[in-house]
């Protein structure tokens, strides 16, 4: 087997293993005609890292990455189980040796359980909202060759937009102060506030989100000097 890094000449080729892959796949039915897959990932093909598989001359499997994304890895049916899809894993790994993730259907356990058996780890499960499909999915990652420092940027990451966030909210907080004549504290709206932060991060449950909401509110009020 040749791992190579993919040419502008593999575009064709690429999009099939990606069409036949896609169909046989544990996933839910692309949204896009095949045309327009193709000629998203000719263009895709100039920006991302592309690596293919080569098996007597055939494209059989490639990997598409970002510096902090795996977006793709696809093996044409025929191939599977034949370590073509461990090949192009293990080629992702050792170009993003600090750590990457990936995005799975939840549905999709064949690759769940392929990941796993590399040893990647399941960060957060989603609703599927904000994926194209609709469908539930997970943050996969492999971790790298130093765990706890990738991780923290990914922490690191998400604190970035939560103090956004809670700068946004504490301004929130402080500007209905202004507009209400009596500020003694609502217990129904926290309650209500805890019900919708559940809705968005059932694994926390409602009542720990109760006690976080009412951390936040508490420390956005005194901000606000009240
Ligand atoms: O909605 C209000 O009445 C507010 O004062 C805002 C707010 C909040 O920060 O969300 C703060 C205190 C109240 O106990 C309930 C909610």
């Amino acid at each position: 087997m040749l791992i190579r890094p993919a040419a502008r000449s593999d575009a064709e080729a690429v999009a099939s293993v990606h069409l036949a892959a896609r169909r046989s796949a544990t996933m839910p039915p692309g949204i896009h005609p095949d045309g327009d897959v193709r000629r998203w990932l000719a263009r895709r093909l100039g920006q991302d890292d592309v690596w293919v598989a080569e098996l007597d001359g055939e494209v059989v499997g490639y990997a598409r990455f970002t510096p902090t994304w795996l977006d793709d890895l696809y093996v044409l049916p025929t191939y599977a189980g034949q370590g073509v899809g461990s090949a192009l894993l293990d080629l992702v790994k050792a170009q993003r040796p600090d750590g990457f993730c990936l995005w799975v259907f939840e549905m999709n356990t064949p690759a769940r359980g392929f990941y796993a058996r590399h040893g990647l780890i399941e960060l957060e499960h989603t609703d599927g909202s904000a994926n194209e499909e609709k469908r539930p999915d997970l943050r996969m990652a492999w971790l790298g060759a130093e765990p706890l420092r990738y991780l923290r940027s990914l922490i690191d990451e998400v604190d970035e937009q939560l103090g956004d966030l809670l700068a946004r909210r504490a301004a929130l907080t402080a500007a209905v102060q202004d507009i209400k004549h009596d500020t003694t504290r609502d217990p129904d709206r926290e309650r209500a506030i805890a019900a919708a932060l559940a809705r968005r991060a059932p694994a926390l449950g409602e009542e720990r989100l109760a006690r976080i909401a009412h951390v936040i509110i508490s420390e956005s009020l005194d901000a606000a000097g009240h």
